[in-house]
């Protein structure tokens, strides 16, 4: 299969909250990924070649999906389950055995994707030994950046950042959540269309982690193209847009929250209503009839239901047990969320 992105495949390094759907439907995703496959030899050192096929570990293994512009697209999976390799694929630093890869629409060549791209690698890739403000110059050098341009970009990252006040400290002194938004900063210092992010939250405390994403609030509002890897389901379902689940180097759903949990398990509350006596054999009629899904065991002291409008469902079902004759002790409601989404779809945790 042809592979379309130009950018180094040879070992080398290349260097929301809710949008904007008009940008979205009408023009070409920022990156289109399809059937990317890229394998590794498994550990135990060099297999001969007729053994490769079958003794290869398949880190991607035919992924496709699209990035749309303007959009934050959580790619979300458990540990291995191919996100580096994907982001490394991406950016030029991994050649994939096969697939496309495009860009804006286009084929990219190593000069447009290093415009256009951004990337924040997982690690802290920053001089400890440079003051803030000399790592923002290096890297803003890095990407280009020169004279009045550079010092624009500069000051703006310490804004940006929130540390203005810091700028002449050496990075070397601070906590790893400040070390975070500087790299952050360094990876969009020439403005580009489509940032990747590989696990930006990574070891941040929750302070530092709204942090970062108020920072790419403000990123978004300008339009840029955001890919994050995640293994933090709150984060993939809360801050952003839509959601492509890898698991074992495959997409197994991509949507939107609402969307996956049509596709899935559906959006009813899950409701437990503890009961002050165990369930009756008999004259539990006015719980079969009260038009409600019901899990109803006797000799238990709790009924489960199924809930769709739970402002119309719950008070159905309380008065359904009243008037069956029990009183109510505890009710617990649980929505569903991209935990149980995941475990639907994969039969494991994501935290396996
Ligand atoms: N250079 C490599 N050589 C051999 N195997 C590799 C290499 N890089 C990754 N792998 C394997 O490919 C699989 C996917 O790894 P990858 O780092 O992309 O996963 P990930 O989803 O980013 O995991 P994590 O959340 O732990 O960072 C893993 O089984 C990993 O061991």
């Amino acid at each position: 299969m042809k592979f379309t992105l130009g950018v180094p495949f040879s070992g080398d390094v290349l260097p929301h909250q809710h949008l904007r759907t008009a940008l979205i439907s009408t023009t070409p995703p920022a990156v289109l990924v399809k059937e990317l496959r890229k394998s590794y030899a498994r550990e135990g050192g060099v297999l001969p070649f007729w053994n490769r096929g079958s003794q290869r570990h398949m880190a991607l293994d035919g992924v496709s999906f699209e990035l749309r512009q303007g959009e934050r697209l959580a790619y979300l999976g458990p540990n291995g389950a191919g996100k580096t390799t994907m982001i490394r694929c991406l950016s030029g630093r991994t050649r994939p055995d096969s697939g496309t890869i495009e860009l804006m629409g286009q084929p990219v060549d190593r000069s447009s994707a290093r415009d256009t791209l951004g990337l924040v690698p997982q690690e802290i890739a920053l001089y400890g030994d440079l003051t803030t403000r000399e790592n923002l110059f290096a890297f803003g050098r890095f990407h280009g950046l020169r004279g009045s341009n550079l010092a624009k970009r500069v000051e703006w990252a310490l804004q940006w950042t929130g540390l203005a006040d810091r700028g002449d400290d050496l990075v070397s002194t601070f906590s790893g959540g400040m070390k975070r938004r500087i790299n952050l900063a360094c990876g969009v210092l020439h403005q580009p269309e489509v940032l990747l992010l590989d696990e930006p939250s990574v070891g941040v405390d929750p302070q530092s982690r709204q942090r970062i994403f108020t920072m790419l609030d403000q990123l978004s509002e300008r339009g840029t193209s955001i890919l994050l890897t995640t293994h933090h389901l709150d984060e993939a379902e809360t801050q952003c847009d839509r959601i492509v689940i890898v698991d074992r180097g495959r997409v197994v759903a991509t949507g939107t929250f609402d969307e996956l949990l049509r596709q899935t398990i559906g959006r009813d509350r899950s409701v437990t209503v503890r009961l002050d006596r165990v369930l009756r054999g008999e004259g539990n009629e006015p719980l079969a009839t009260c038009g409600l899904t019901l899990a109803v065991k006797p000799g238990e002291r709790s009924i489960s239901a199924k809930v769709p409008e739970i402002a119309v469902g719950l008070p159905r079902l309380i008065d359904a047990v009243g008037a069956a004759g029990y009183g109510v002790v505890d009710v617990d409601v649980q929505s569903p969320s991209l935990h149980h989404v995941f475990l639907h779809l994969t039969g494991h945790e994501l935290r396996d």
